[in-house]
């Protein structure tokens, strides 16, 4: 993609409001940390198409509605481009989670997140993702992991 940002979908499958599907990523980008499911916009796929099927490559849950919670930004001191991550929401799914190539997925309670085995920015806007709220945000990255600055808002849908 030659754009002025990166497109990635993150897909967090939520049960009853009260735990998270999270994965432990086994390889690439973000390897040793637990996310939710996503990866990169192909060329001729929607955003929505491209996280319906980085869920299912990577979870092997299938979902007829995904709703979109947020858009985030990522910009890095050593990548030539920002990350533009569009973050959904999926409560209604098909199958059983499975470990796939990429991912070792477990469910976590609202309060029992590991945020210390999560990306730096997670912290921050996952409280806004868990309660239902919509929200855009910038973050700033040195040394890819290092998160040195922020802005995040809350959006109205
Ligand atoms: C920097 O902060 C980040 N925070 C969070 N929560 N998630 C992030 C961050 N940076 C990237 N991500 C997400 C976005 C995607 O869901 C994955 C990265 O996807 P990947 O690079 O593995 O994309 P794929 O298309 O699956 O790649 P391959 O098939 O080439 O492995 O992390």
């Amino acid at each position: 993609m030659d754009g002025e940002v990166k497109l990635l979908t993150l897909v967090i499958p939520v049960e009853d409001d009260k735990r998270v599907l999270l994965g432990l990523k086994k390889r690439g980008f973000g390897e040793g940390y637990y996310n939710g499911f996503g990866g990169k916009v192909e060329p001729g796929e929607s955003v929505s198409e491209a996280a319906a099927r980085e869920l299912e490559e990577e979870s092997e849950l299938r979902s007829p509605k995904l709703d979109k919670r947020g858009v985030l930004t990522f910009h890095y001191d050593d990548k030539p481009k920002p990350l533009e991550i569009h973050v959904f929401r999926v409560s209604e799914y098909e199958g059983v989670p499975a470990e796939t190539e990429e991912m070792r997925p477990e469910w976590f309670a609202f309060d029992e997140i590991p945020f210390q085995k999560m990306w730096a920015d997670d912290a921050l806007w996952y409280p806004l993702f868990l309660s239902g709220k919509t929200f855009e945000g910038e973050f700033y990255f040195e040394n890819t992991h290092d998160l040195k600055r922020h802005e995040l808002r809350e959006t109205t849908t």
